[in-house]
């Protein structure tokens, strides 16, 4: 048996952030991960599914071209995209565990359970630890459907090395919304099933709409109302059953991907043992990311239940931990605007509230909303749509939510996360000079009422 200060379970960006904050305050860490070094985000998540929609976009935006100044439509290449994606995923565990080297963390591989309220057992060895970290992030939910295990997960979307001709989304939020264009634009036929009326709740409805229509248009088929019922057949020739209109219907495919949610990734865990109390949405802690029922153990990351499932809130928490694991609870989780963006083409990006949010809180806000496909941003590249939807604060001025559609709003969205951060009003978001002719500049139009 070791005994270390610190245990961090989980080596992606919340657990990293934990831990190297601990090591560098001298305190002695174990570290543990059941997959390869380094987490979901730079592995099977957002960067590997970046390097792929950069491919899909230069498709996009050929094809939004073509005949005007674009004679001929790029073809992917999807073994060469893989080869190059495997470029930033593959050394990432080794120049994780030569950094965790350096750094002094004590490594180990393998299903982190405990066996005692202190302690962990990691294959055949037994860590005990003084304070205990849970950063073990998400896992595809269980949906609970007949043939669920002929799915195959958005770690297997990311990794294939073949492309199947007819690709099924089961689920209609962030994944499939990134992966149907993807697919399409590298040649495949692909249908998104989602369960609710409008596929990405959460996101404003009136842009959600326009980002439908024009994924509709370019060929990708969604089905909304539609609640995926089971899956039959073998891998290559799958059949997946949905519920629409209380008609059983079904769609042929030779691949289907799980994309209906993900879920925190505690069954291994054990939590039980050390009486530690989970939600549905996770580890419940207090402000200072601490479990509200073991005081050794701190959450972070996505399976903690506060805040957005996202990789820059995992590292906030990871870092709340690590300074809380060092100086005692000195540093609370504080509620702060989170800019997030669906990598669709083209893109939707969000931050604060939305009108539906606003309106339940009670807040009196002036709405302003613009198609702004005709703008020259978008005329330029000849985006099939784009537009805003900006809530201003009545009294203060300040903006209470911002929500963008089109290209360039990925990076536009964090001027108004800043903007909201450092109550910067909108008017004077609208008196500054931006460089031009960029999507920034579009933000004065975007503001006038
Ligand atoms: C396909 C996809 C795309 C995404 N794209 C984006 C994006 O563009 N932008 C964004 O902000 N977010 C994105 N996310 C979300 C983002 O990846 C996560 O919010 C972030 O990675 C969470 O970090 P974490 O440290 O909490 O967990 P993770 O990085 O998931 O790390 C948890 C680690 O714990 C390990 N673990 C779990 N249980 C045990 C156990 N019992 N014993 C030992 N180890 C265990 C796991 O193997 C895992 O490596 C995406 C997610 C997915 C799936
Ligand atoms: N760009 C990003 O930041 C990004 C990208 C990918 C994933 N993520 C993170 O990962 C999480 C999971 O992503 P996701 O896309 O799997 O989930 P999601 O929660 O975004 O969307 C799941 C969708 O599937 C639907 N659904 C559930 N069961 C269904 C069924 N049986 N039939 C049909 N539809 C069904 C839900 O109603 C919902 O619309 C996200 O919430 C986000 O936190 C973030």
């Amino acid at each position: 048996m070791q005994t270390v200060d610190v245990i961090v379970i989980g080596t992606g960006s919340a657990g990293v952030s934990a831990a190297e904050a601990a090591r560098e305050a001298g305190k002695s860490v174990a570290i543990i991960d059941k997959q390869p070094f380094g987490g979901t985000c730079s592995q099977r998540g957002c960067d590997p599914k970046k390097v792929l929609v950069g491919v899909a976009e230069i498709s996009a935006r050929s094809s939004w071209m073509t005949g005007k100044g674009i004679d001929k439509q790029p073809k992917i290449s999807w073994a060469d995209l893989m080869a190059f994606k495997r470029t930033f995923t593959e050394p990432i565990p080794d120049r994780t565990v030569e950094k965790f080297k350096d750094e002094g963390l004590k490594q180990f591989h393998g299903v982190a359970t405990f066996i005692l309220a202190d302690t962990i057992r990691v294959n055949d060895k037994e860590i005990k630890g003084k304070q205990i970290v849970i950063a073990s992030g998400n896992k595809p939910m269980t949906l609970g459907i007949p043939g669920e295990e002929l799915l195959i997960d958005s770690t297997g979307f990311l990794d294939l090395d073949e492309l199947p001709d007819e690709i099924v989304l089961v689920g209609g939020g962030y994944i499939a919304f990134e992966f149907a264009n993807v697919a399409m634009r590298a040649g495949a036929k692909v249908t998104i099933i989602n369960d609710t009326p409008r596929p990405l709740g959460g996101f404003d409805p009136d842009l959600v709409d326009l980002l439908v229509k024009t994924m509709e248009d370019a060929g990708i088929t969604i089905l909304v109302n539609a609640a995926v019922s089971g899956i039959s057949g073998k891998p290559g020739k799958l059949t997946v059953e949905y519920k629409q209109d209380g008609k059983t219907q079904s769609v042929k495919a030779g691949l289907a991907v799980h994309a209906a949610g993900r879920a925190p990734d505690i069954d291994e865990l054990a939590l039980d043992v050390a009486g530690v109390t989970v939600g549905k949405k996770g580890v419940v802690v207090n402000d200072y990311m601490q479990s509200v029922s073991n005081p050794a153990v701190y959450a972070c990351g996505d399976v903690a239940e506060k805040g957005l499932p996202l990789t820059p809130m995992a590292s906030y928490e990871g870092k709340i931990v690590g300074t809380n694991l060092v100086e005692g609870n000195t540093t609370k989780y504080e509620q702060q605007p989170v800019p997030t963006t669906v990598y669709a083409i083209p893109p939707m990006a969000s931050v604060g509230l939305t009108e539906a949010k606003a309106k339940e809180q009670g807040k009196k806000v002036k709405v302003i909303f613009k198609d702004a496909v005709s703008w020259y941003t978008s005329k330029r590249i000849n985006e099939p749509a784009a537009g805003s939807k900006i809530l201003i604060d009545s009294k203060t001025d300040e903006i209470v939510g911002a929500h963008l559609l089109g290209e360039g709003s990925d990076e536009v969205i964090n001027i108004f996360a800043v903007a909201m951060a450092h109550k910067i009003t909108a008017s004077d978001l609208t008196k500054t000079i931006y460089a031009y002719p960029t999507r920034s500049s579009d933000i004065s139009y975007m503001l006038k009422e």
